[in-house]
């Protein structure tokens, strides 16, 4: 049996991986690799927290593989150097990997594919990480779409979803070529234990993955439509990082939902793929308008007076120290967990970019750094939308209030109990507002700040009066 590199990247799992299928359906053994490679992402290396996540995630892959009588062999980059040495040693005729949307990673792939072919190996690229290719739909003028709402309606016509597809139970071994180097040489895991939190709410790989699925129909599914926005509540899927990192294919999930479908589900089960929408159409819109993740893409916002970064405050912002308790139970939740509740995402942004005026591209790099699902696509979408900025957003005259959207969102305030535990003593209302009673807050909290770093009224007129002057 001749043998094909099948190279891994975000699509750590076995089941319904195209490229891993493609060369046993050539009839070739697969050697299976991971080639770290972050200096060739551009400005986007992966991080903290999300290399902490491929860790055990390479680990994972490599335990599956074993179970099957293969093995991941790992190797430090450049990628296209190591693979065409792995094509020799491995006396490999083919290369098959699923393809990434990031642009830097783009730009790579097409030059990989390119210097393979011509040099008579067969390079293949499969669609492993969306329902639709980005730039498969195109508006009736012929162009990108920009608007979510008719990206959507297109979509629904045009979906024509994989069946599912389950790896052998066994996979041929091959001896041949390098083995590569330990998980641990890769220095993904952290060296301080900054982690440890996360891993009491997560499990990466492709075991993890399916589990959170069944968990999700199994609970938050039934209902989902109204507790998606409930951050006190389990009420998502939280398959985030899963789906970033391909532990499991996205047309899996729709498919596991669709079998649950029935008159009371279907509410549920098509907001659920309407928000997996939202992440086909940010891989569209970064397709499309690759210098978005650190441009406007309302190049009107180019004008807007930024505030200059005050380093002070916006540690306060990182840290969950604002004095805002919704702001800063967001902001301990993602440094604990390397996850926040999308409402909580879209408050803590809106804190930034509007009351605070600091620039998104502020915190889309924290959010890179702290969260495990960190994804380019729809880390740029989120900045833009909260910013103001983006295709398809909010727009920025409109400033969440942070009191209102906890009253709203965290009716009981055990969100903010939870994540910021000094304030659990207060009455109900005062977590929400709790400078409303310093000397209160100053007995059960006297860490806490007194009042906010920002007032509430003055930096909202102050964010609509930048906003007016940039007109
Ligand atoms: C400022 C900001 C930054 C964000 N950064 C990221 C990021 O780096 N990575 C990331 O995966 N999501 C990001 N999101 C989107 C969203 O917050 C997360 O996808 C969601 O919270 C993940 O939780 P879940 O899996 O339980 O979601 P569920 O409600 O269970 O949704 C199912 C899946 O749909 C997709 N999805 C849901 N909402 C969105 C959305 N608004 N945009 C794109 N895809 C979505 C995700 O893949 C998610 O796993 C961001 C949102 C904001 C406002």
């Amino acid at each position: 049996m001749a043998n094909a590199i099948v190279w891994f990247r975000n699509d750590l799992r076995l089941d319904d991986n195209p490229a891993l299928r493609a060369a046993l359906d050539a009839g070739l053994a697969p050697v299976c690799v991971y080639i770290h490679a972050p200096d060739e992402e551009g400005d986007w290396a992966p991080g903290a927290a999300s290399n902490a996540w491929r860790h055990r995630s390479l680990a994972a892959l490599d335990a599956e593989l074993r179970k099957r009588g293969s093995r991941l062999r790992l190797f430090h980059g450049p990628s296209h150097a190591t693979l065409e040495t792995l094509v020799d040693t491995c006396e490999a005729e083919a290369v098959f990997w699923n393809r990434r949307y990031d642009p830097a990673i783009e730009a790579r792939d097409t030059a990989i594919k390119r210097d393979l072919r011509e040099s008579g190996v067969r390079a293949e690229s499969h669609n492993g990480a969306l329902m639709l290719e980005p730039w498969s739909l195109q508006t009736g003028q012929g162009g990108p779409y920009k608007v979510f709402t008719p990206f959507w309606r297109k979509a629904l016509t045009e979906l024509n979803l994989p069946e599912t597809w389950e790896a052998p139970r066994t996979l041929p071994a091959v001896d041949t070529g390098p083995s590569g180097v330990a998980l641990d040489d890769l220095q993904l895991a952290p060296t301080l234990d900054w982690d440890t939190g996360f891993w009491t709410f997560w499990d990466p790989g492709e075991a993890g993955a399916h589990e959170a699925l069944d968990v999700f129909i199994d609970g938050a599914l039934r209902g989902y439509r109204a507790s998606r926005d409930r951050p006190d509540q389990a009420g998502t899927s939280r398959l985030s990082p899963h789906l970033h990192f391909g532990e499991i294919a996205p047309w899996r999930v729709v498919a596991a939902l669709e079998a649950e479908r029935n008159a009371s589900t279907a509410p549920d089960i098509n907001a659920y793929v309407r928000e997996l929408g939202w992440r086909e159409f940010a891989h569209h819109l970064l397709h499309h308008f690759p210098k978005t993740p650190a441009h406007n893409f309302n190049p009107r916002f180019e004008r807007f007076p930024w505030a200059r970064v005050q380093p002070a405050a916006l540690d306060a912002w990182r840290q969950g120290r604002t004095g805002v308790p919704i702001v800063d139970a967001g902001m301990r939740e993602l440094w604990h967990v390397g996850w926040m509740h999308n409402r909580v995402r879209m408050i803590v942004g809106s804190w930034l970019c509007k009351h605070m005026r600091i620039h998104w591209r502020e915190g889309a790099h924290w959010f890179w750094d702290t969260l495990v699902d960190a994804d380019l696509a729809n880390n740029t979408l989120g900045w833009q939308w909260i910013g103001g900025t983006g295709a398809d957003a909010s727009p920025y005259f409109r400033v969440f209030n942070p009191v209102t959207q906890a009253q709203k969102f965290d009716p009981d305030g055990s969100y903010i109990a939870r994540w910021v535990p000094e304030l659990a003593e207060l009455p109900v209302p005062l977590r929400f507002s709790p400078w409303t009673d310093p000397d209160l807050l100053k007995s059960v909290a006297p860490d806490y700040p007194v009042e906010p770093i920002v007032n509430l009224a003055a930096g909202r007129e102050a964010a609509l009066a930048a906003y007016q002057a940039s007109r």
